[in-house]
């Protein structure tokens, strides 16, 4: 008889409850990525989608529930998951170059590789290259605008080739163009090195095309699925609790109603949904 070997779950969650005092974040959270998933976490503010990658990150401990990441419970410092935090702005003042931030990355114990090494420095210049930052390598990174800092990020999160990304908001305050292009960086790691993406975001739209499923979190409460499976007028008003709409517009999802939060997307979603088109004019 033979045996099916299932490979472990890249990230796998049994039972998971979090909540914080009285603020209940979720309960009976069942989860399984597999290894290459694009997985997107979405969900109005406050609704834990920080809190679900410092859970993967070993970070933040669930009340209940087991998770383990690559086979082994979560645990910080784990060399086989990057992350790309919420951004931050850097100091103009910072004397670091952009090379120096993403050398902070490199886990020289891994490599086998010290600091001002010819072997360092080949793989700063292989992650700079990577992420189209060459020509600004010995740049000040205070002196660089927000996606050009967001990108040495990126590069920093993939130093120790990763099997899991994690990116928390990784498009905030870019411009549309930059959004495509730091979106599609990502999309390219997790295709080349077969490596999972756990992409949170409030903004679906600039994902869309390479999310395979959705963490829908709101309320306490989510739902799981693939984009068309979840970015339903009906799923979303039954997980919102409340008279959801969700327009699909040209391979785009506005969602529109609900409570502030919910606005606050559709906000966002007409932004980026909807770019102005000159053929159509405007009234
Ligand atoms: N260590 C903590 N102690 C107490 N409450 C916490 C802690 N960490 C997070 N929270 C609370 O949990 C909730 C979820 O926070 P989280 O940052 O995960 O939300 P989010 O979905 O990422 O929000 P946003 O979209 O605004 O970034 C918030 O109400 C937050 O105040």
């Amino acid at each position: 008889m033979t045996h099916v070997q299932h490979a472990p779950a890249s990230i796998e969650i049994a039972n998971g409850a979090l909540s914080f005092g009285q603020r209940d974040l979720w309960q009976d959270l069942n989860l399984r990525v597999e290894q290459g998933e694009y997985f997107a976490v979405l969900g109005p503010n406050g609704s834990g989608k920080s809190t679900f990658l410092k859970v993967v990150l070993g970070l933040t401990h669930m009340n209940s529930g087991q998770i383990s990441v690559l086979g082994a419970p979560a645990r910080a410092g784990n060399p086989g998951v990057g992350y790309v935090p919420q951004q931050k702005s850097i100091s103009q003042n910072t004397p670091m170059r952009a090379r120096d931030l993403v050398g902070l990355g490199i886990d020289g114990h891994k490599w086998g590789i010290r600091l001002n090494t010819r072997s360092y420095r080949s793989k700063v210049d292989e992650l700079l290259e990577a992420v189209g930052a060459t020509e600004y390598a010995n740049v000040p990174v205070g002196l660089l605008s927000g996606g050009e800092q967001q990108r040495l990020r990126i590069a920093q999160a993939l130093a120790n080739d990763p099997q899991i990304l994690l990116a928390d908001e990784a498009l905030l305050s870019l411009d549309l163009h930059h959004q495509y292009a730091v979106s599609d960086l990502i999309h390219q790691y997790n295709k080349r090195h077969n490596a999972t993406v756990v992409f949170v975001t409030h903004e679906i739209n600039p994902i869309i095309d390479h999310v395979n499923r959705v963490l829908y979190l709101a309320n306490g409460r989510f739902t799981v699925g693939t984009v068309e499976q979840v970015m339903t007028s009906e799923v979303l008003s039954d997980l919102y609790q409340t008279h959801v709409e969700v327009i699909r517009s040209n391979g785009r999802y506005i969602v529109v109603g609900g409570d502030q939060n919910a606005e606050h997307e559709m906000h966002q979603g007409l932004e980026h949904a909807l770019p102005a088109d000159p053929a159509k004019g405007h009234h």
